[in-house]
């Protein structure tokens, strides 16, 4: 790896780019400088650093990963999937974002509309002709408006998080893992086997994921048909599933073409992961852009 010497100019022009010889900063292949430090000075995904969203952070996991069963899954994506709630468009729903904040989140405290636009603009810089790129770092996370109440106001921990599959054993590379103990799903011998209700190679898009802002975006997307490809979706599905595109859990479930998406995944995740940052975009001067490409690969209104 190599050290620079420049910060990630996100949304920055060119003239107003302001060096730091900051020597915490490596860089990886796409030219993306990617911090040794979150916001608060820890590793990123550090869940147990001392910080003042530790204790928030771990309570959050604690109500995750003891309601977030089977049965709770296949009720909420039936119900969510029905796309009866709001019509709105992708911009609006960006907006509508911006009074959460995430509290599973160890590394940002900013309100989300932040994170969607750092994430899309690091890309944009090191992937400058993979426009689906960019628009799928604006709208990833655009599925945490089942925080909003118009969505019935959903607990953080059926919103947000990582996810994991459902109908088969917790596999211990999710975070605070020792909380699953407490899901009914750990100890029922049809859910808790290496496989349970899935078989070898089955394929992602047959598992029932946790339910949040990952699934519920995918079906939104796809219900209101949305022309971005097929790596999109995939990261617009998974991109929370970091005990499979982290640590290589759950292999066993994926089929063909999985491993071929999950190669974009990879891509994406180092921009969803390490752009969050206190550096601010300019919203209005970036818009323009997003719009367009809004309207080419979505319907004006969608249905949520
Ligand atoms: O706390 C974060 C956050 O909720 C992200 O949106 C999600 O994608 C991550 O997986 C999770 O760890
Ligand atoms: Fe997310
Ligand atoms: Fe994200």
């Amino acid at each position: 790896m190599t050290l620079i010497v420049d910060q990630p100019q996100l949304g920055v022009d060119a003239e107003d780019k302001s060096i730091s010889t900051d020597s915490n900063e490596l860089v990886l292949d796409g030219g993306f400088a990617v911090p040794e430090t979150n916001s608060f000075g820890h590793t990123f995904r550090d869940y147990d650093a001392d910080s003042e969203r530790k204790k928030v952070v771990e309570e959050f996991y604690r109500m995750n990963h003891t309601h977030q069963s089977f049965e709770f899954v296949s009720k909420m994506r039936e119900e969510f999937g029905k796309l009866n709630r709001v019509e709105m468009s992708i911009w609006e729903c960006c907006e509508l974002l911006n009074s959460f904040v995430d509290e599973s989140d160890p590394d940002i405290d900013e309100p989300q509309i932040e994170h969607l636009l750092q994430t899309a603009e690091a890309i944009r810089r090191d992937y400058p002709d993979e426009d689906w790129l960019h628009l799928t770092g604006l709208i990833h996370d655009l599925g945490k408006v089942l925080l909003h109440p118009s969505f019935g106001a959903l607990p953080q921990w059926a919103v947000v998080g990582d996810t994991f599959p459902v109908g088969c054993a917790f596999d211990e590379s999710n975070v605070h893992f020792k909380y699953f103990k407490e899901n009914p799903d750990y100890s029922n011998p049809a859910y808790n086997t290496k496989l349970g209700v899935y078989s070898e190679g089955c394929g992602l898009d047959k598992v029932l994921m946790s339910w949040g802002h990952d699934d519920y975006m995918y079906l939104v997307s796809k219900e209101n048909r949305t022309t971005l490809p097929s790596p999109a979706l995939f990261i617009i599905r998974y991109h929370s599933f970091y005990p499979l595109h982290r640590s290589g859990a759950y292999k066993h479930l994926m089929n063909e073409e999985d491993i071929e998406n999950l190669k974009w995944l990879h891509i994406f995740n180092k921009y969803d992961l390490y752009s969050k940052s206190k550096v601010r975009i300019d919203v209005e001067k970036v818009k323009p852009y997003y719009m367009s490409l809004i309207e080419k690969y979505f319907p004006a209104k969608l249905r949520w």
